[in-house]
């Protein structure tokens, strides 16, 4: 089982993460993490804060000499940030007379602010925003990062590209998917498209310019998935609801499409279904016709290269804030608004990236096992085969 649980608010001291069930022996080391940490925190469009912290991993437990020991994962990011709200976020009650007054009550449309308030019987929103906030997924990337490193012993490969932004469809569909990846790690907005990486800055600038913000549309590819992760027997070992449930677990992001999405429903099943043809010969494989399905087809991978899609809304903090109400008054106010990134769809891709790996992880531990890389990689070889037995032609 690799399973994980995050902690830390986001101008706290730290953001904390440990992560069990990574197998003993696996390679891990800060820079692959370090490397993902930094891809996060860029893209166009982002705010002051990506300029005071520089993320980096600390390890607690679970790693000597650079290998996993089977035991817990622990890390930490530090808040760089935190220095600057060491009484704001005073973890010791503060003198007397030194209370905090400024308690923020008028909640942001789109925020967990309202909801949290009510919930939590909180009159501050701040103890709300600092645990909703998006922060918290630079320990979702470390996660991935750790699950990234897994997978890449069975020849796995998770990337992204952004898609869409504020409107501006990205063109691309006919490239190959890992050129597409390849060619997005470059641009600032993670497109492959130049046209439209020009339109999409010029748009995040005129957002940022009316005080508004931006969201859009990215895409997750990963290569080298083996065929049967998932299951179809029960609804909750579903891989396409798990990875839905994994990509909507994100701040702000409000669909999921697999594949061609909600395109299958427009056209008849002839022009969805990816039919199936036998190549014969020493390298032996079925092969399909087209990836419509995003390879995933009864709750199971197929095979194929995995395709899905998020749509992530626009950023909620808006600099021409959007009518609130003060909670305590009930005076109609404008709400709330405090430094705030203008669109992040780009960061949003490498955390898409980082949630399709750790559910990929957990897969692929829950089908090969072991406690050892050692134990995993032969059951994973000894399933290949299987499969590979299975596909050749048939002698005579
Ligand atoms: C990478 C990333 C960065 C974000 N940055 C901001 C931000 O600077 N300001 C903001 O108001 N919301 C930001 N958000 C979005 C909010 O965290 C999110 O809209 C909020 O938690 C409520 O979303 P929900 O309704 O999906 O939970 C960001 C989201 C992500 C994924
Ligand atoms: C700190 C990050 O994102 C934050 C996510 C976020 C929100 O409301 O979700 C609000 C902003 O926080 P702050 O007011 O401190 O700038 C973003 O910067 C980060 O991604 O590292």
């Amino acid at each position: 089982m690799f399973r994980f649980l995050t902690a830390g608010e986001s101008h706290g001291p730290a953001l904390t993460t440990i992560i069990e069930g990574v197998p003993a022996g696996l390679g891990v080391t800060a820079d692959p993490i370090n490397l993902q940490l930094k891809r996060r925190q860029g893209g166009y469009g982002r705010g002051a804060r990506q300029k005071i912290e520089t993320d980096t991993v600390e390890f607690l437990s679970g790693v000597r000499f650079g290998r996993a020991l089977g035991s817990p994962i622990t890390m930490v990011v530090r808040n760089r940030d935190w220095a600057n709200w060491t009484t704001k976020m005073s973890i010791e009650p503060l003198p007397e007379g030194e209370q905090e007054t400024a308690a923020i009550n008028v909640p942001r449309p789109g925020h967990a602010d309202y909801a949290g308030m009510m919930k939590y019987d909180h009159d501050d929103l701040r103890n709300v925003l600092e645990r909703s906030s998006a922060r918290n997924t630079a320990t979702v990337v470390a996660v991935g990062a750790v699950a990234r490193l897994l997978l890449a012993e069975f020849g796995i490969e998770v990337a992204s590209h952004v898609v869409n932004i504020g409107g501006i469809k990205v063109s691309g569909d006919n490239i190959d998917l890992r050129q597409v990846a390849a060619l997005s790690e470059d641009s600032p907005v993670r497109v492959a498209d130049k046209d439209a990486e020009q339109k999409i800055i010029t748009a995040i600038d005129e957002a940022k310019y009316r005080g508004d913000t931006l969201g859009g549309v990215f895409e997750v590819v990963v290569l080298g998935l083996p065929v049967g992760l998932g299951s179809y027997v029960h609804w909750d070992e579903r891989i396409d609801g798990k990875l839905a449930q994994a990509l909507m677990s994100i701040q702000a992001i409000k669909g999921v499409e697999v594949g061609m999405g909600f395109g299958v429903a427009d056209v008849p099943g002839s022009q969805v279904h990816d039919p199936f043809f036998y190549e014969g010969g020493s390298d032996a494989h079925y092969r399909r016709g087209s990836n419509n399905a995003g390879g995933t087809e009864g709750g199971m991978s197929n095979g194929e290269p995995l395709v899905i899609r998020a749509a992530m809304k626009p950023i909620p903090t808006l600099m021409k804030q959007l009518p609130s109400v003060n909670l305590q008054t009930k005076e109609g106010v404008p709400a709330f608004a405090e430094r705030s990134d203008v669109c992040a769809v780009p960061a949003a891709s490498v955390v898409g990236e980082a949630m399709v790996a750790i559910v990929l992880a957990q897969l692929m531990r829950q089908k090969f096992g072991g406690d050892s890389i050692g134990q995993m990689r032969a059951s994973y070889e000894s399933y290949r085969k299987t499969v590979a037995d299975r596909t050749a032609q048939p002698v005579g």
